[in-house]
């Protein structure tokens, strides 16, 4: 099948995603600086984020395809969790996260014709961990590489007790805005 976009992405869970609704693509990765401004919202970070991405894309390949980017955070009141740094990093999120409830933001950028953007968010509630639980979990290496530490399609569902919004989006690529956005610049899949 010809490709029909370029996704700007190193995540395995985002090829996954995409191919679950039939999209073609070729990977193209962008690496970009994923610091927080200071006093920089969740809603604008995630969106910023996003954006830079298909832009730093763009810069690479130009603009032959659409070039579709995702940026995944884990927002606790105010707070941004990224990925951890280390253990401790990984221990201090979940730690948080236990027993609360939180929302998970991903921005989806596509620029082709034009550049649209959404964002997806989601609210997740975890069962209170124990330090055991903790211990185990970072031992499996699950949490490394994720938003928040933790991966909702892996070992880590059994701590979620509820989620309201976008299973996809959690994971790292809302389907159903990534379609919207896919059939309002005309790519057909
Ligand atoms: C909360 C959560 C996040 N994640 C992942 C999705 C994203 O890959 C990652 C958040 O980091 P991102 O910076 O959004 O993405 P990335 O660095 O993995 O990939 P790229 O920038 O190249 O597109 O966390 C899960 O896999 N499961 C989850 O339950």
């Amino acid at each position: 099948m010809t490709v029909q976009i370029i996704l700007a992405s190193a995540s395995p869970r985002r090829k996954e995603l995409l191919d679950q609704i039939g999209v073609s693509y070729r990977v193209v990765a962008a690496d970009i600086d994923e610091t927080v401004q200071p006093g920089e919202l969740p809603l604008a970070y995630v969106q910023r984020m996003a954006a830079e991405k298909s832009a730093a894309c763009e810069l690479k390949c130009g603009k032959h395809l659409p070039i579709l980017a995702a940026d995944t955070t884990v927002v606790l009141g105010d707070v941004i969790m990224g990925k951890p740094k280390d253990k401790d990093d990984a221990f201090a999120m979940l730690r948080q996260l236990s027993g609360a409830t939180h929302h998970v933001y991903t921005a989806i950028s596509l620029r082709g014709n034009e550049h649209n953007q959404s964002v997806s968010m989601t609210e997740v509630s975890f069962k209170p961990l124990t330090d055991t639980e903790l211990e185990r979990y970072w031992h499996t290496g699950e949490p490394l590489g994720k938003a928040g530490s933790y991966a909702i399609q892996g070992l880590a569902a059994v701590f979620v007790q509820s989620i309201k919004g976008s299973f996809s989006g959690v994971v790292g690529l809302p389907l159903f805005e990534t379609s919207q956005l896919l059939i309002k610049q005309g790519i057909q899949f």
